[in-house]
């Protein structure tokens, strides 16, 4: 860990709601940006650019709802461009909408690529800087800060170097507060950054320099760390690293980066800090986005363990494979069941899952040996714990079968292509030495076999009048043979207070359906006994 002695305080800068809105495949609502913007505010963000006044009505409309934002810290920004060509700026329309629309500061882009100036713009050179220096200068007049975005800087710096900097001059001349260098297409490597961000800072002492950096080279976050490292002291960024093409710099990832690894004040409180996964999902849901499982830092998986060198180790000290304490950015360690695992996986699931047991060595060797044989043959337990636990009893010889099947038989029917199919299931099972029958109607074979099932089983154990199957997954998995090919089905299931995840596997889905269905039924009937003892409870999650 490199912990420096460095002094500057690094402001964040978050543009989820204006270049993250520009991903594909997401659209806020004006409410959805209303949301986000309350929660970045509570977590503390710095700047929060709200999007571009006069691009849409949504935009317009998040403004006014923006207007009567009481915020302690955080400052609210208009985003837009430099003035029109062929416009004075103080007869732009597009800069008089970013003064009116109420926002606390104002960050126009402008182009520092000289090809972008001839060629997207379509004007001259010095047409380019004037429009630059008369847009911040009016801009000035009217509001308090002005960022200035030079886009496309590092690529105009490679490719003219005295343009690049006369861009910058003209925004600094006219009174900018900021200039925020971009990486508008993602190109470049941290060494660049470095080296071009440091001859700004050294040019402009006084000003803030920014960065802002797209993610098209994966580089985004190394090239907002390497700015920061060469004396930039204002990151932009989106959570989750939402943004245009790839992607915009994750503020996910750099803020710990610069809290934990780098020692510099961004402004996030410790506190904060364990609210980072929270506020990741947070924008993952609104954006309607699933998790990224492996993001770093955050994803369910980033501290999980699955290798049996692996789980040995963290048992004996978490930081041996971890990077950093999970919790401090609200994250926890995991420890995965598979046919990777050794006696350590599961002892330390076990601990995890049912702190006081105690189960003897020879009892975990034959369930790592049953693990592998079952993962052989298509099972997976890193998402079906209750599965998983199942088996540590059986192994252990701590389990007993609450019923026992005798027959199940499941009738799909259709008449007609229009009309919708009807499924029924049957089903015998032993009870106590009581054979019971019954058969129930569903909106398809797996729900008649589950509510047969457990209307057969009710009388007997009431509490499965509770319990719902509220996930059911199946994959295919691939053999040589793809017509012998087994399936795997993951089912979810819950009682209202908690849920649980079981699995069964074989190459006819409703057998892999019932292996499941069983293990989930079974696990129902474990807890609640084990409720009505007094002993712990072992879930693997609750509602
Ligand atoms: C690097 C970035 O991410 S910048 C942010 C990009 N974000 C967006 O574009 C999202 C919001 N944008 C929009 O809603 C629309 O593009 C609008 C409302 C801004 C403009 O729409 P339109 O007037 O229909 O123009 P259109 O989108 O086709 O083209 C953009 C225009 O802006 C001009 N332009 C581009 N950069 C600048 C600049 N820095 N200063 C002034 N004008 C600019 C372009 O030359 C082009 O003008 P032209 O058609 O005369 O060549
Ligand atoms: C301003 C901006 O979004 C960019 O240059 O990428």
């Amino acid at each position: 860990m490199i912990m420096t002695t460095d002094v500057r305080r690094i402001q964040l800068y978050d543009t989820t709601l204006r270049d993250g809105a520009q991903s594909a495949g997401i659209h806020f609502s004006a409410e959805d940006k209303k949301r986000i913007a309350r929660r970045l505010a509570s977590f503390g963000m710095d700047w929060i650019e709200g999007g571009w006044p006069g691009a849409s009505p949504t935009d317009d409309c998040f403004f006014e709802l923006m207007r009567d934002r009481a915020w302690s810290h955080s400052r609210l920004v208009a985003f837009g461009s430099t003035a029109r060509p062929g416009h004075p700026a103080s007869e732009d329309p597009g800069l008089a909408r970013l003064v009116a629309c109420g926002a606390d500061a104002v960050c126009i882009f402008g182009k520092s690529w000289d090809l972008h100036v001839t060629t997207g713009l379509g004007i001259d050179l010095q047409t380019n800087l004037d429009l630059v220096r008369e847009s911040v200068a009016w801009l000035k007049l009217h509001v308090d800060t002005v960022l200035f975005d030079a886009e496309h800087f590092f690529d105009g710096y490679a490719a003219n170097r005295d343009y690049a900097m006369q861009v910058l001059a003209a925004a600094a001349d006219a009174g900018a507060d900021s200039l925020v260098l971009c990486d508008t297409n993602g190109g470049s490597l941290p060494e660049q950054i470095g080296a071009c961000v440091r001859q700004v800072v050294a040019r402009y002492p006084d000003l803030t320099i920014g960065i802002h950096a797209h993610n098209d080279s994966e580089m985004a976050v190394a090239n907002a760390v390497s700015a920061v490292s060469a004396g930039a002291s204002h990151v932009q960024g989106t959570i989750n690293g939402l943004g245009e093409r790839c992607g915009n710099t994750n503020l996910i990832s750099v803020i710990p980066v610069l809290k934990l690894k780098m020692g510099v004040n961004c402004g996030v409180s410790t506190e904060s800090l364990r609210k980072l996964r929270r506020l990741s999902t947070f924008v993952n849901e609104m954006a309607n986005q699933l998790p990224w499982q492996h993001q770093p830092f955050v994803g369910q998986n980033a501290f999980a363990h699955k290798g049996g060198i692996h789980v040995s180790a963290v048992r004996k000290a978490s930081h041996l494979y971890e990077h950093i304490d999970p919790a401090s950015v609200g994250n926890a360690q995991r420890v995965l069941v598979s046919n990777q695992a050794g006696r350590s996986n599961i002892l330390a699931k076990l601990q995890q899952l049912e702190p006081d047991a105690i189960v003897d060595d020879a009892a975990v060797v034959r369930a790592v040996q049953r693990i592998k044989e079952m993962e052989a043959t298509g099972y997976a337990f890193e998402g079906a714990d209750a599965s998983f636990q199942l088996l540590l009893r059986r192994a252990t010889g701590q389990f007993r079968r609450h019923f026992e099947l005798v027959s199940f038989r499941v009738y799909d029917e259709k008449r007609g292509h229009d009309e919708a199919p009807e499924s029924e299931a049957t089903v015998q099972v032993r009870v106590n030495g009581r054979l019971l029958h019954t058969a129930a109607l569903g909106s398809g074979p797996v729900n008649a076999m589950d509510k047969a099932l457990r209307a057969a089983l009710t009388g007997a154990y009431p509490g499965l009048e509770d319990m719902r199957l509220t996930d059911f997954k199946v994959r295919v998995l691939s053999t040589k043979d793809a017509t012998e090919a087994a399936v795997r089905v993951l089912i979810e299931s819950s009682d209202g207070v908690r849920k649980w995840n079981t699995v069964g596997v074989s190459t006819d889905v409703l057998e892999a359906t019932y292996r499941a269905l069983n293990d989930a039924i079974e696990y129902k009937l474990v807890m609640d006994q084990v409720a009505s003892e007094g002993e712990q409870v072992i879930t693997d999650g609750s509602l």
